[in-house]
């Protein structure tokens, strides 16, 4: 089953680097300072792009205004459709619940990765199951990470598909969807399918399940009884209170990130030359910065990508303090003017763009914002079903077998479950929903399976940096690095594949091939962190492993984090790694 991770080909030319000063001048004046100079094209005006049609907007807008009277204008804006806060579905005419099962054998809420795991899970241990997968977004089942990176990359060669096909790093191409339409069954039709399938009713919300009675409820109070449930409900992206409780007006330009339709809309602003303000550090506002840069260099003429975040440099949660300033290096030079060290002291709309005024004595012009700051996970559902969600990490409280109640199961984002290994844990990563929702759905098939499996990430900052990481990777924990020049990496992983017991076998009879006593990792050889593994330690013990522009190892970084052992010397464990080849 592919359920693989879509990496890009790394054979990609070096891009043009755009020099990117941040100057830092005191803005007193309230007058916009210019936070990134373009100094290949000479000009530093730092003023958002494309605000002609604005204008005309605005001008209409006034004409308008005068016609209507003010109390018209302002009956607009209480009643304002625009406000982009919020990742939206496309309004599309309402599905009668009436049109669904009354009774399920397998009941799956949410239409993600961890269901479609689930699914995939229930199916291969139930040839015939009947699955009906209810989630409140208007799309098919799909998988998220090329929203923030190869469809970028996609884009920039040329028209985005319907399906939003994308090239992988291997060269492949693939659909953001799991499955084509004609895969599934329609709902209507699931209870007579003799050799069952799956069924998903687009656009329902499930208010609340009652495990008792084996019963969920719709928002219009439709009840569908269940044999197994799983909840797999992903989560929210966070938003900032200065943008949240800030009129309309800013609203209207301020945007989280998450599905299709945030892809579209900000792709549409980037066409338009505007200027765009990521905040936050952490995996998405870095990846996305990285992305919105590099597409903005197949155009003549483009706006300013901003990344602004309060810590002091890129992704300073995961990696340690040295990489994650070398890491930002990297960043501003694929052309993303990075802005560290500030928050967001004020935000007011002037015309068609926003000044954010920053804690630096900054202000910066954007055409939109783009809220990066983490995500919360869904459990409305709690409310009302009695189910306990986790007080400190959030997400559904569930067992190592991943049950919150007998016969109800949760997977993905939204669960917060007991790693034997690694203790209670939420993690937010895809490859983690995919081995949850299989896990989840094996046991739904009563398999009664503990979790056992570390799940890995990735993240990809342009072609030049990927990594990946399994376990607990936490730049608060003490670390030990060892790096090696930066050579021509190979990325010929195809990565989103659940990591199999083979890549485990495969990786044990691994040698080292090149004695490390040339590795780098002192902090004033800031220039050679290209290639390298960084160990993550809990009372000596490694818990965390991060593969540094190095692939095809993350199967030996499991089975050492598996052995939960301490190492008398972590340069000999380094070398498993390969870290020159
Ligand atoms: C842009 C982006 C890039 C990413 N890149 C990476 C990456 O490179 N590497 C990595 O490891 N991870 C990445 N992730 C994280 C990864 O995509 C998520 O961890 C994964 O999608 C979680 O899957 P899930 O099924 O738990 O939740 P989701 O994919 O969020 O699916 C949950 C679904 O449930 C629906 N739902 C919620 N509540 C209800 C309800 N009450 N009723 C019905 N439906 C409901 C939601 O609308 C949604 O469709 C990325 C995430 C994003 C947003």
């Amino acid at each position: 089953m592919e359920l693989c991770r879509p990496r890009l080909s790394c054979n990609t030319e070096v891009l043009r680097a755009v020099n990117c000063n941040v100057s830092r001048k005191a803005s007193n004046e309230s007058k916009e300072t210019s936070a990134c100079d373009k100094s290949e094209s000479g000009t530093s005006t730092g003023t958002p792009g494309g605000d002609k049609g604005d204008d005309k907007t605005k001008t209409i807008l006034l004409a308008l205004a005068g016609a209507l009277g003010v109390g018209g204008l302002l009956y607009y804006f209480m009643n304002d459709k625009s406000d982009t806060t919020t990742s939206t579905s496309p309004e599309i005419s309402k599905p009668n619940s009436s049109d669904l099962p009354k009774h399920v054998p397998y009941l799956l809420i949410g239409g993600g990765t961890a269901s479609f795991s689930a699914f995939r899970a229930i199916k291969s241990n139930d040839a015939k199951a009947k699955v009906l997968m209810i989630t409140d977004e208007n799309h098919k089942p799909y998988m998220r990470p090329p929203l923030s990176k190869e469809l970028w990359y996609t884009a920039q060669k040329g028209e985005i598909s319907n399906d939003y096909r994308f090239k992988q790093w291997t060269g492949a191409e693939r659909s953001l969807y799991f499955e084509p339409e004609e895969f599934f069954i329609e709902p209507s039709k699931l209870s007579d399918s003799e050799n069952g399938g799956i069924a998903v009713a687009q656009g329902f919300k499930v208010k609340k399940v009652d495990p008792t009675n084996r019963v969920i409820t719709l928002s219009d109070g439709y009840e569908i009884t269940y044999d197994q449930c799983l909840i797999a409900t992903g989560c929210t992206p966070k938003n900032l209170p200065i943008f949240t409780e800030a009129p309309p007006g800013v609203r209207e330009k301020v945007m989280v990130y998450r599905t299709p339709e945030d892809f579209e809309k900000l792709k549409k602003y980037l066409d338009n030359k505007k200027t765009v303000a990521i905040i936050g550090n952490g995996f998405l506002g870095s990846e996305l910065s990285c992305s919105l840069a590099n597409y903005n260099k197949s155009k003549t003429d483009s706006g300013r990508i901003y990344q602004i975040f309060q810590e002091t440099a890129n992704m300073s949660k995961i990696l340690p303090d040295y990489l994650s300033k070398w890491t930002m290096e990297k960043v501003k030079a694929q052309g993303v003017c990075v802005v560290p060290g500030a928050s967001l002291k004020s935000v007011q709309r002037d015309n068609s763009h926003l000044n954010l005024a920053l804690t630096t004595g900054e202000t910066i012009m954007a055409d939109v914002v783009v809220v990066c700051v983490g995500c919360e996970a869904n459990t409305e559902i709690a409310n009302g079903s009695g189910l306990e969600v986790d007080q400190n990490l959030g997400g559904f409280v569930v067992n190592a077998e991943l049950e919150a109640r007998r016969n109800l199961f949760v997977a993905g984002d939204a669960s917060c479950f007991y790693d034997p290994l690694l203790g209670r844990r939420r993690v937010e990563h895809h490859d983690h929903s995919v081995v949850s929702g299989r896990l989840a759905g094996e046991n739904m098939v009563g398999k009664k399976k503990p979790y056992a499996h570390q799940s890995m990430f990735w993240s990809d900052l342009g072609p030049e940096i990927g990594y990946e990481g399994i376990g607990l990777i936490d730049s608060s924990l003490p670390t030990v690095g060892v790096f090696a020049l930066a050579t021509k990496t190979e990325r010929q992983t195809d990565n989103l594949t659940e990591s199999s017991k083979d890549e485990t076998e495969q990786a044990k009879t691994t040698t080292p091939s090149q004695d490390v006593s040339d590795v780098k990792c002192k902090e004033e050889q800031a220039d050679n962190y290209g290639r390298g593994v960084v160990f993550y330690l809990r009372d000596e013990k490694i818990v965390g492993i991060l593969l540094w522009n190095i692939f095809n190892r993350i199967g030996l970084a499991r089975t050492i984090i598996k052995e939960n052992k301490k190492y008398e010397d972590l340069n000999e464990v380094a070398k498993l790694f390969e870290i020159h080849s």
